[in-house]
């Protein structure tokens, strides 16, 4: 489903990513993993087009993973840590807004689910710039369970859940993943990628 090849960026002169291969099937968790600063958020990033690689291609299936393409939206989910959030919308009205923008079918029954399975329904009435920091952490799941979608990249997303949350979020990726879709996922939590049944791909590189 997700084809990189080659992806390599760099900073002010110092490379990061040099000719990263990788690649992501249907029905499977990729989980990259390595020490801090070898570049797992700037691969992400690149895959996903919230960064401009300095060489590599991307696709998605046979194409090109474009975030211009309407059909390459519905497919890509990213949490990437850096939700767009309108301050003055409540959790539960963001959710409603992405179910609504992705026209899925009944938003009110999806969003419930979700603030459901994400265990923040007793904060949904809050505005995001309240909640605890593992609260918002499981909103920012929460956006991955109100749209569609075939590919998932998260980076980080057992960061500040709890135990039982670090537990919950590897079944669900697993959950996904048997479901057919992909999950790509920087990851620290070694539980976290024993219970999703992550393939490991490990960045190696100066830090
Ligand atoms: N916009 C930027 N400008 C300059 N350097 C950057 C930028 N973004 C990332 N870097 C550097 O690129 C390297 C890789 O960062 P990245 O965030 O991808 O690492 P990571 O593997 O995700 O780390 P962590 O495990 O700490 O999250 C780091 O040395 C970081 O400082």
């Amino acid at each position: 489903m997700l084809s990189v090849t080659g992806l390599a960026k760099g900073f002010g002169g110092r490379p990061v990513l040099q000719g990263l291969d990788l690649e992501v099937a249907a029905g499977e968790v990729v989980a990259l993993v390595g020490p801090n600063g070898v570049g797992k958020s700037t691969a992400l990033r690149c895959i996903v087009g919230a960064d401009t690689p300095d060489e590599g291609e991307v696709l998605l299936g046979e194409h090109r993973l474009d975030t211009r393409q309407p059909q390459t939206r519905r497919a890509v989910c990213a949490v990437l840590g850096d939700l767009g959030i309108l301050p003055d919308l409540t959790v539960a009205e963001h959710l409603d807004l992405l179910a609504r923008g992705h026209a899925v079918e009944d938003p009110a029954a999806i969003v419930a689910g979700a603030l459901d399975e994400a265990q923040i329904e007793h904060v949904c009435d809050q505005l995001p710039g309240t909640l605890s920091s593992g609260q918002a952490q499981r909103f920012a799941l929460a956006t991955a369970m109100v749209r569609p979608w075939t590919l998932l990249l998260a980076d980080e997303p057992e960061q500040r859940l709890d135990d039982a949350g670090r537990g919950w979020l590897g079944d669900w990726l697993a959950g996904h993943a048997a479901a057919g879709r992909a999950v790509l996922v920087a990851c620290h939590d070694p539980e976290v990628v024993r219970r999703s049944g992550a393939r490991i791909v490990t960045l190696e590189g100066d830090v």
